[in-house]
């Protein structure tokens, strides 16, 4: 089976500043320091391999550093150290609205948008009937997305999204903002890319949802792997049910 995603001992740091009491700035000021820094590893020698058609959940509580493993995997984040491999055109939905310009309308924004995901100008003007259509927000089109509600916004991004044709599709906790009609209907587009063999990584605090949806689950617990299994084993056990 091909391989899709090889992640191979990547490690992410991020620096968190304190800014302390008033006396200890000034006494930090006396030593021309403000604030100490930390560090922290949001990934910690993290090595995962995801073949081609493989639906996986990546699960894990609040700052386990799932959404950071997504960003390295698309790119949008490099890595302290390691290496991350991708097959194929990736499609992320990570953060709503980021690849979207808020002075645009959604009309130049799905031109805009599509470009970042790699589509040509033709390609997307074949294809924009179908992803306005699919975005429901037709009456909205031609007003700048700052005006757009949270919905409205995943809306025409995750149509944008599914539209590229991606071979790789990384989904980030981002269902939550759209109404349940919507949802239904991106978690069947979501069973669709997965019956035509694509790779999808899913992040959701819905834990049911995932696990019937995917094949595989993944556990991070501060930036380390603790699990790669069954995912209603790893809800299981994230539940403290095993
Ligand atoms: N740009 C950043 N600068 C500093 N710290 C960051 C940055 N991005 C993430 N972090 C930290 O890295 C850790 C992992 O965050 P991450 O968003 O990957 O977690 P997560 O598992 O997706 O969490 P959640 O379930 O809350 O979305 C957290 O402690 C977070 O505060």
């Amino acid at each position: 089976m091909n391989q899709s995603i090889v992640v191979d001992r990547v490690s992410k740091r991020f620096t968190i500043r304190h800014v302390r009491s008033l006396k200890e700035m000034a006494a930090r000021a006396v030593r021309r320091r403000s604030e100490t820094v930390d560090s922290f590893a949001a990934l910690n020698d993290v090595s995962i391999t995801i073949n081609e058609g493989e639906t996986v959940a990546l699960l894990g509580f609040n700052g386990s550093g799932k959404s950071t493993l997504l960003k390295c995997i698309s790119g949008v984040l490099t890595p302290d150290e390691g290496q991350i491999g991708v097959r194929g055109r990736i499609a992320g939905l990570i953060e709503v609205g980021a690849g979207f310009h808020p002075d645009l309308t959604g009309r130049e924004n799905v031109y805009l948008n599509g470009a970042i995901l790699g589509m040509t100008e033709a390609q997307i003007e074949e294809k924009f009937a179908e992803i306005v259509a699919f975005s429901e927000i037709e009456d909205f089109i031609d007003t700048e997305v700052k005006f757009y509600s949270s919905g409205m916004f995943l809306r025409l991004a995750f149509a944008v999204a599914v539209h590229t044709d991606p071979d790789v599709f990384l989904v980030d906790e981002i269902l939550a903002v759209g109404d349940e009609p919507f949802q239904r209907k991106c978690l069947d587009r979501i069973r669709l890319l997965r019956s035509q063999g694509k790779t999808l990584v899913i992040v959701s605090h819905d834990l049911n949802m995932v696990a019937d949806l995917c094949d595989r689950g993944i556990l991070l617990e501060h930036g380390v792997v603790v699990m790669d299994a069954e995912p209603h084993a790893v809800v299981r056990r994230m539940r403290g049910e095993e």
